[in-house]
């Protein structure tokens, strides 16, 4: 007997749709359709899946106003931001399609050391298997293609299980991705209950896991998940740095749209600003001038900047979190306004280092401001969080850059854009609680296969 869910739209709880949970039998069924799928994709060569993979990125432009449309429904997001998502998820798809040609390993010389003489030894790269492949909310198409994508390249099938809130985009993906080529025994759609997937993820047709969401699943994931290959992009806690030489309307503008799109609700959001004192005040009034002006509303209308937070327990949860920094004597210089799942543009002032908003992820739209005199005193505070995904700063001073690029615990330190910045092809990914492994369309495709070496 399954079990059903339904979905609302976050904006004004329209109902959007019931589906039926795949039941544990369906999900076996898949899984076992997948095994057979990698004798298909063990036949199917580099070329024929770039073509495919180059089709997909044409039936995804084609259809990108629709998709947009159904990411706001699902989830909130300003239509513009919607669309934004669309482009990035084209462009990862033609990346895929490129470096499904470039798959090549190398050939070594035995002879290095002396009692291995004579022979070669021909690297190759093969795949994994079946890769199950998970996705957050937030971007449910191009988190999905950059998993799809590079799993597909590489030659593995894909069981692929979105969040429940974006089942309807999810399905329209899939139908794409079958439109464009890709086999139903090399991509499998399934939305099992929360009670079947520790059972799914231990599940042995699973030869690896890519999972995109947060500490509390990533843990149950890693604790079912045995010996199996684990790809992990997890939340983050990023700073972005604004010291004394920086072009403070550029500074502000970027704070803005690294913090307060897509209501917050990024991994690599500027979740903590930090500003040299000596331009603290003229920074903070540009940038509090600039986010008054705002459009908060209805995220299909395109001037709309912030939309609602996915649901009313996260704009909650925001909420105590901005309460618990002003009871640590924290100041509003704009928002701590809420309305139903709305959360407004909220700067804090005077916040503790010590306070939950600077060591936690807050995943809405809050951004405390944290005065420093000496960059050295802030590397520890911006440090002390479990996460360590990206980073921004805004300087010119190259020797400033290269000591926090050095001291800072993060993936990547962007230079005068936000902790946000990300293309599509560049490594992805952080340390710590941020996760392990890189995304990023190459060096998804290395996560999601192995070395075969032949010996002559
Ligand atoms: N690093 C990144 O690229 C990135 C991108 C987007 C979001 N995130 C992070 O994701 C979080 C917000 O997204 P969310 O609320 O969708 O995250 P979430 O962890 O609640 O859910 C993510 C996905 O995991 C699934 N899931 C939950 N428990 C699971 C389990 N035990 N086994 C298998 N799958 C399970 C969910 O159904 C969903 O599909 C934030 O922490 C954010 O920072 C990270
Ligand atoms: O939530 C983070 C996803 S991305 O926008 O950094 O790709």
């Amino acid at each position: 007997m399954s079990q059903s869910y339904s979905l609302v739209n976050p904006y004004n709880g329209n109902l959007l749709g019931e589906y039926e949970y795949s039941t544990w039998s369906q999900v076996e069924s898949k899984l076992a359709l997948l095994k057979q799928g990698q004798k298909v994709q063990r036949k199917t060569a580099a070329f024929e899946r770039a073509n495919v993979l180059t089709k997909l990125a044409s039936l995804l432009k084609d259809n990108a106003e629709k998709m947009a449309n159904l990411i706001t429904l699902e989830t909130g997001k300003t239509i513009s931001d919607s669309r934004v998502e669309m482009v990035r998820a084209v462009n990862a798809t033609i990346a895929s399609a490129e470096e499904a040609r470039q798959i090549s390993g190398e050939s070594l010389d035995s002879d290095a050391y002396a009692s291995a003489g004579g022979k070669i030894g021909v690297v190759c790269w093969r795949p994994l298997g079946t890769i199950f492949c998970i996705t957050p909310f937030n971007f449910p198409i191009n988190i999905a293609i950059h998993k799809i994508g590079p799993a597909y390249a590489a030659g593995n099938t894909v069981l692929f299980k979105p969040g429940p809130q974006n089942t309807a985009s999810s399905l329209f993906l899939v139908e794409l991705c079958y439109e464009a080529g890709i086999p139903e025994e090399v991509l499998q759609f399934c939305m099992p209950p929360l009670s079947d997937l520790d059972r799914l993820n231990a599940h042995p047709d699973i030869n690896a896991i890519n999972f995109t969401g947060g500490t509390a699943a990533a843990n149950a994931i890693a604790a079912a998940a045995g010996y199996k290959k684990l790809l992990l992009e997890l939340g983050g806690n990023d700073p972005l740095i604004i010291m004394d030489d920086a072009d403070l309307e550029a500074a502000a503008k970027a704070a803005i749209n690294h913090r307060f799109a897509t209501a917050g609700q990024r991994c690599t959001a500027a979740k903590r600003l930090f500003i040299e004192a000596s331009v603290y005040d003229k920074f903070r009034d540009i940038l509090v001038e600039k986010s008054a002006s705002l459009i908060v509303g209805d995220p299909m209308k395109d001037d709309t900047f912030v939309g609602p937070v996915i649901h009313q327990a996260a704009a909650n949860e925001i909420r105590q979190r901005v309460e618990a920094a002003i009871a640590d004597g924290a100041t509003v210089a704009l928002g701590h306004k809420y309305e139903g799942a709305f959360v407004y543009p909220t700067i804090l002032e005077n916040v503790r280092a010590d306070s939950e908003v600077m060591i936690e992820e807050t995943f809405g739209p809050v951004m405390p401001l944290y005065k420093f005199d000496d960059v050295e005193d802030i590397i520890p505070i911006i440090n002390n969080t479990a996460y360590g995904l990206q980073a921004g700063i805004f300087s010119n001073n190259l020797s400033v850059i290269r000591h926090l690029f050095e001291e800072l615990d993060v993936g990547t330190l962007a230079t005068n854009d936000g902790p946000g910045f990300r293309t599509e092809h560049f490594p992805f990914g952080g340390v710590k609680e941020s996760g392990v492994g890189r995304e990023g369309i190459k060096y998804a495709i290395r996560e999601m296969s192995y070395t075969k070496t032949l010996v002559i």
